[in-house]
């Protein structure tokens, strides 16, 4: 019921409806006019249906592990691993990249190393935060992690705690 050009799509992180005009290339929240409502309806009463699950517990949170490399400019320069950590960023960022390395190269998981190697609290739990949402992390880390696409691993993340990076799990 919609008119000429325009579909509806799904939003993966708000889990709504929402509808595309695929030759303008403009998406927006509710129906443009000229849409038959009747129909409209349902075909949503159908869509809803069969709207995809959204993989998370809440609609719009992911859920994530990471590995931190912590370094003397930290805002919390201590962890579980070291009292004091000493080391400069850049040597903190030779050791993230050699972890990078061997995760990239399948040696081994991000999880397994987290479990030794990362300077989060987290480390105990192959360093999976849980579920979170927007405005709950760092924006760095947010933005990075909520870039990825389940299973993918990110770059280097420079956020105040140190040097991540961070696997989206769900
Ligand atoms: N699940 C949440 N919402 N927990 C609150 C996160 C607060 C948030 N934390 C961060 O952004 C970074 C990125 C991930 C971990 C982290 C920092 C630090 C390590 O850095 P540091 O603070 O010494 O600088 N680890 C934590 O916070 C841990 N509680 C994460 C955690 C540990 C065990 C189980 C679950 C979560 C922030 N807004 O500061």
């Amino acid at each position: 019921g919609l008119p000429p050009d325009w579909e509806v799509r799904h939003s993966q992180s708000k889990n709504l409806p929402y509808y595309f005009n695929s030759a303008e290339k403009i998406s927006r929240w509710e129906p443009p006019a000229g849409t038959d409502t009747e129909k409209l309806k349902t075909y949503m009463a159908e869509y809803h249906s069969k709207a995809p699950v959204v993989e998370d517990r809440q609609p719009g949170k992911i859920r994530a592990a990471h590995l931190l490399v912590k370094h003397r400019d930290s805002r919390r320069p201590s962890s579980w691993r070291e009292n004091q950590i000493t080391r400069g960023k850049e040597e903190a960022l030779e050791i993230i990249k050699a972890h990078e390395r061997r995760i990239q190269s399948g040696e081994i998981s991000l999880g397994q190393l987290a479990l030794t190697e990362s300077d989060c609290s987290s480390a105990r739990k192959q360093g999976d935060l849980g579920y979170f949402g927007r405005n709950d992390m760092q924006k760095e880390f947010e933005d990075a992690a909520f870039a990825l696409r389940p299973g993918e691993i990110s770059g280097v993340v420079d956020t105040a705690s140190g040097l991540h990076l961070i696997e989206r799990l769900e």
